[in-house]
């Protein structure tokens, strides 16, 4: 451990216990040892006793540093893991941070173009647009075109915090773990480590380039999402050069109404957007906090989303996908029989898992839900509770599917805000339907084979020399058999053969015994006591040898 780890970790941990955070955890993290250390450290008092819980831990996490930050952030759609009024108070922490100087910015962005910000930009703004826990992004023209543009550029030195930040983090998860036990449901080094997925993807700025791009291409015919242009050749991993957009931020309610936004339309197009990515797709967009989405100025009747930071995108397999849309539409359908088998057969949880049981928790969790009108059922509270429910039933936790769950219920918040009145269901169930529809009738079966044609034509020249061999195969096979099949039956023959003359011979010996005990004419029962010798001889002789077929 390096003096600059040592130093982070007394400073971790004076703000830790300065916030009482040592007074949250469970008797069962808090040994003896634990709690004899805590008292050795006395000077660091719990100076924020007034406060709740979940209130501490975000003023804590705050206090830490953007990588604590974005944990809380990522640790509050856990809702699987916290209670509500924790996760509650950690959505609530904010990542804007004072900006970095911009004489660094300026340096660090001309070390990446390999040129001179006024040899290829006009305007270049010294003062950031906006300024945030990894990245600042300035604005300038772009002189080859003469369009405006941003210039989001990593903070100097953050990859190495993060990285002596994330040591720290798993050394602590790794602690719990031991202490808590392989049974806890907490899964502090899982936790860690899907951090850690997370935020080494938002470190590379050419991966959200390429994020950008793709999700770009999906919506360029789409009026209800726009993605910026990306400058794909003046992007590196530390810059991303992006058109610059005009929008209204998502949250700015009062400036939609102002400009007369549909706001009901807005809301739907929502929805209907979040079902495309995820089913039409297969890739979404997976950090949608309200300062990532801005709305159209032009044609507020009409009015599209534009979507912005890609870093962190999220995908599913198409069986992922099946149970999903399956689900929610059993849940509707209040066939909680079938949400249970589909847990099963995904192999979300394992296939010893009592149904019957499970089925029950299931009903217990969704049933009440209907107790609303269904315009105020949430999708992103419904899967929270199922998967809440299945992890008493050990539920191997998807990475994809936490995301998509933190998604969607971000989405369904935005779009109630929007429009208090929206019905999720009645948007969303059509698409489902269709989509399901297309994934079982003859339509999918046309197209799976389709998907399937290049691969048989690939195999299809090989057919022909297949059927040989396997023809000749199968003759060999039939010749083997019949050989087998012939020896068997000698082998039968000689056996009854044999156990025929050895009977003969034990008879005739027994005769010949009892004739010569009765002293009946000699020559009789010698004979048959030397018939019964040359029988048994014979016979013996004649017995088939063991084999195998
Ligand atoms: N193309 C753009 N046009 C106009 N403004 C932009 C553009 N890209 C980014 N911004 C502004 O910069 C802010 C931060 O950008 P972005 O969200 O991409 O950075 P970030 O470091 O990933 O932030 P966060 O930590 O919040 O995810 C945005 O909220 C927006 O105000």
């Amino acid at each position: 451990m390096s003096f600059t780890s040592i130093k982070r970790a007394y400073q971790v941990i004076s703000i830790a216990l300065h916030y009482g955070l040592d007074e949250l955890l469970p008797p069962k993290l808090a040994p003896w040892y634990f709690r004899l250390w805590r008292l050795s450290l006395f000077w660091l008092r719990n100076r924020h006793k007034q406060k709740p819980g979940g209130e501490r831990l975000k003023l804590a996490l705050q206090e830490l540093g953007p990588v604590y930050i974005k944990f809380g952030q990522m640790l509050s759609t856990r809702r699987d893991l916290l209670s509500d009024e924790w996760a509650y108070e950690l959505a609530m922490l904010q990542d804007r941070v004072p900006p970095f100087d911009s004489k660094l910015a300026r340096q660090a962005i001309e070390v990446e173009l390999k040129a001179s910000i006024e040899s290829l930009f006009d305007d270049f703004d010294e003062k950031p647009l906006a300024s945030a826990s990894i990245s600042q992004v300035h604005t300038a023209i772009l002189k080859s075109n003469g369009k405006p543009v941003v210039l989001k550029v990593l903070r100097p030195n953050v990859e190495q915090q993060i990285i002596a930040d994330l040591l720290l983090m798993s050394q602590t998860a790794a602690l719990l773990e031991t202490l808590l036990g392989p049974n806890n449901r907490l899964r502090p080094a899982e936790v860690v480590e899907d951090y850690r997925t997370t935020i080494m993807g938002e470190l590379n700025l050419k991966l959200e380039a390429l994020n950008t791009i793709r999700l770009r291409n999906n919506f360029l015919d789409s009026n209800a999402l726009y993605v910026p242009y990306v400058y794909e050749e003046l992007s590196h991993p530390r810059l991303l050069v992006l058109e610059r957009i005009y929008g209204i931020p998502v949250s700015d309610i009062a400036a939609l109404r102002a400009q007369g936004t549909n706001l009901k339309l807005l809301a739907e197009k929502g929805v209907q957007l979040f079902f495309t990515q995820v089913f039409r797709d297969n890739f979404f967009h997976a950090d949608m906090h309200p300062g990532n989405i801005f709305i159209s100025r032009e044609h507020p009747q009409d009015p599209y989303y534009i979507g912005l930071d890609c870093g962190i995108m999220g995908t599913l397999s198409d069986t992922d996908k099946r149970y999903l849309a399956e689900n929610f539409l059993a849940f509707f359908n209040r066939d909680y029989r079938r949400i249970a088998q589909l847990y099963v057969e995904s192999g979300w949880v394992s296939p010893d898992t009592d149904l019957l049981a499970f089925e029950q928790a299931v009903k217990v969790v969704c049933e009440p839900m209907f107790n609303k009108p269904l315009n105020e059922i949430s999708f992103g509270h419904v899967l929270l509770e199922l998967f809440r429910t299945a992890r008493r039933f050990d539920i191997v936790v998807q990475p994809q599917l936490v995301l998509l769950e933190k998604t969607l219920l971000y989405i369904e918040g935005l779009g109630r805000q929007l429009y208090p009145q929206l019905d999720l269901w009645q948007t969303a169930k059509p698409f489902l339907e269709n989509w399901m529809a297309e994934q079982v009738g003859p339509k999918a079966m046309l197209r799976k084979a389709k998907a399937q044609l290049p691969y048989w034509s690939d195999k299809l020249p090989e057919i022909p020399e297949l059927i040989y061999d396997n023809l000749r195969l199968g003759r060999n096979l039939l010749g083997s058999q019949q050989q087998m099949l012939d020896k068997y039956l000698r082998h039968q023959q000689k056996s009854h053969k044999s156990n025929y003359l050895l009977i003969t011979s034990a008879v005739l010996l027994i005769c010949g015994t009892i004739l010569f005990s009765r002293d009946v004419t000699l020559w009789l029962s010698h004979s048959c006591l030397g018939a019964g010798v040359v029988f048994w001889l014979i016979g013996w002789r004649s017995r088939p040898k063991i084999r195998k077929f």
